[in-house]
């Protein structure tokens, strides 16, 4: 068996997505998702001008032969580009595997672990009674988890909260970056607020998360870790930018708030140290950003070792084809902690038919061989790609700050 052809698709329903598609000389193809949101046409240059050429002729069957060629024999190894454009190629060959083996994904992988994976949905208002109606709308909809972000007394827009109540967040709102100004300490004071006002209209049970997004310093994130105790979150996401591993050590000395981090991450050795010392408990680097499911099992395996489970990052700027294989991923995986879900738009879902189904607060994966994910490609062709860049950030003074 070779590959035949293999091709970008990139459409546009809404928001921007990479697809690639590998097809064999005996008809069968595998789809693979490659979105980065903000840099998507990085990718597809990836792939059309470096890529695909190498693929041709290969047989799509040796997955891990394929996925060393490409990542050791780029040279310049690692970065989102490049994993990004790895894991489209990785995603689009277990497709192909799985089809082959008339299996679903996850029997491929080792069968269930889990019957269903347990998401997490997000409320977001622009102040603490709107974030309120929107965590109760979730919980109506039957999720057991809930990420809430709020505005924030003082700062004109803030990551995380739709401009209209009740509408989806969307980053990538503006052909070039729009600027937003941020407020370390106004929002410091307000957080605690908005965690005892939800625990005290929803009670304990419920699983409550929160994004900071980037923005503290370690010893801020320790304040903030220490003061939302009273909460017990589920965990506190990216609370400081994560190049610097260690500073999660600072942060752990202080509290016991669960710690996510990694949707940024493209690959394991970011999250080595982290992993290793136990400095988070929640490993967010999802398929298409950290190499396709061939690298991110490695990540998962390394991270079960040290009591860390995964946690996917799984918003819109992600397509139905990553979450159609991060299901299969967590419906499989040992170590699993939750998977983040935003609905994508019905534009968006007809373009990408998939079979995963959304119930109770739960994914429920498909039993169609391969990742239960395909794309229409007459239908893709009706969304042509349009330019969208994510914010930056500026603080009161001026100074350019982490998104
Ligand atoms: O937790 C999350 O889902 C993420 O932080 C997103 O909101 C990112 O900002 C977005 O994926 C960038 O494209
Ligand atoms: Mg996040």
């Amino acid at each position: 068996m070779k590959i035949e052809q293999a091709y970008t698709i990139v459409s546009s329903p809404g928001r921007n997505f990479v697809t690639l598609k590998i097809v064999t000389d005996q008809g069968e193809y595998g789809i693979g998702d490659g979105t980065l949101n903000g840099r998507e046409m990085a990718v597809v240059a990836y792939l059309e001008e470096h890529v695909i050429p190498t693929l041709i002729g290969r047989d799509p069957q040796r997955i891990e032969d394929i996925w060393h060629y490409l990542y050791r024999g780029a040279y310049w190894r690692r970065g989102p580009v490049t994993m990004s454009a790895i894991a489209a190629v990785d995603m689009a060959l277990w497709d192909i595997k799985a089809k082959l083996a008339g299996m679903p994904l996850y029997q491929l992988l080792g069968g269930k672990s889990r019957d269903r994976v347990m998401v997490y949905g997000h409320a977001t208002g622009r102040d603490i009674e709107a974030c309120l109606e929107e965590v109760a709308r979730h919980v109506d909809e039957g999720y057991k988890a809930v990420r809430v972000q709020s505005g924030v007394p003082g700062i004109a827009s803030i990551y995380g909260v739709a401009k209209k109540d009740g509408e989806p967040y969307e980053p990538a709102d503006a052909e070039l970056p729009a600027e937003h100004v941020w407020s370390t300490s106004k929002y410091l004071n307000h957080v605690p607020k908005l965690f005892a006002a939800v625990r005290e209209r929803f009670g304990d049970d419920l699983h409550v998360l929160h994004d900071v997004h980037h923005r503290l310093t370690p010893i801020e994130a320790a304040r903030l870790g220490k003061e939302v105790e009273p909460y017990h979150l589920f965990w506190l996401e990216d609370c400081v930018p994560a190049e610097n591993q260690e500073a999660f050590g600072l942060i752990r000395q202080h509290t016991t708030t669960p710690l996510a981090v990694g949707e940024v991450f493209n690959s394991l050795y970011d999250a080595k140290a982290l992993i290793e010392n136990q400095w988070i408990d929640y490993i967010r680097a999802t398929l298409t950003h950290a190499g396709g499911i061939t690298h991110v099992r490695r990540i998962a395996d390394l991270a079960g070792l040290y009591h860390v489970r995964t946690g996917f990052h799984g918003p819109t700027d992600l397509s139905p084809i990553c979450l159609g294989a991060a299901i299969h991923f967590d419906t499989w995986v040992p170590n699993f902690g939750i998977q983040e879900y935003m609905p994508h738009t019905s534009a968006t879902d007809e373009v990408f038919p998939h079979d995963y189904r959304f119930e109770d607060g739960h994914f429920i994966v498909g039993e169609t061989p391969g990742h239960g994910v395909d794309i229409d490609e007459q239908l893709a062709k009706q969304y042509p790609y349009k330019r969208a860049s994510l914010p930056v950030n500026r603080l009161e003074d001026g100074t350019l700050w982490h998104w």
